[in-house]
């Protein structure tokens, strides 16, 4: 499998008010990318951060900002987060059925990467045009929890939409979101994930490098199986 593993901590699960240092913080204990979601309190029962937050925490560091939109109009933010600084811009199918060739090219112009993430009961042959596009997503985020809040309970049964993809595009970046830790990773890596969001399991531990680390072995060690 030609991918490499990606461990994104959500910040979700920090202390905002100290976003810098914990930034820094997992970012020193091995993280690749820091994954930031933004909620807008309307796609889902919850409300994160926006741009301003990536801006502020643009000035702190230079590491990819692996932004998840849960927006009902994700095309009304990519212009403002591009400034921001954000590097990959993930919004959801369920958002974005009619326009999502145009959010496609707006990402992309503007210097991000763009991805597609889609609920737990949302079908997984719904990304397959995107992935397919003339000017395609470069990544799927599976949600393995309902969108909304950290600290919930991983769905295994959405390792089928995981094996489904990796067999049908075998370079292609595929995240997994929600209830990932020591006890779930294997799962999601032989499934075929290769970026790992990990919230609570990371910031919860007494030693997140550990965590981390535990995280990266079993998708390398997946990767060398597929
Ligand atoms: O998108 C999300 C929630 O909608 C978060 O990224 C996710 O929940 C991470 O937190 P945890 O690892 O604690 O489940
Ligand atoms: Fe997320």
């Amino acid at each position: 499998m030609g991918v490499t593993a990606k461990i994104a901590p959500s910040m979700l699960s920090s202390d905002f008010a100290n976003l810098a240092s914990e930034a820094r913080r997992m970012l020193t204990s091995g993280a690749d990318w820091l994954h930031m979601d933004i909620m807008d309190g309307h796609f889902v029962p919850n409300l994160t951060i926006g741009s301003p937050v990536i801006v502020s925490l643009r000035k702190h560091t230079d590491a990819y900002l692996d932004c998840h939109l849960m927006v009902t109009n994700p095309l009304d933010y990519v212009e403002t987060l591009a400034k921001a600084g954000a590097s990959g811009f993930t919004f959801h199918i369920e958002a974005s059925k009619n326009n999502w060739k145009e959010l496609v090219q707006s990402i992309k112009s503007r210097g991000m990467k763009p991805g597609v993430a889609l609920k737990p009961w949302t079908p997984i042959e719904e990304v397959y045009p995107l992935v397919e596009a003339e000017n395609p997503v470069e990544m799927v985020l599976v949600m393995t929890v309902e969108p909304g809040f950290g600290g919930q309970k991983f769905m295994p049964e959405m390792m089928d939409k995981v094996r489904v993809l990796r067999k049908k595009y075998p370079s292609l970046d595929i995240e997994v979101d929600g209830g990932l830790g020591p006890s779930t990773i294997d799962m999601a890596a032989s499934a075929g994930a290769n970026c790992i969001v990990a919230g609570s399991s990371v910031f919860g531990a007494p030693e997140p490098a550990q965590v981390i680390s535990l995280l990266r072995n079993s998708v390398e060690k997946a990767n060398e199986t597929h």
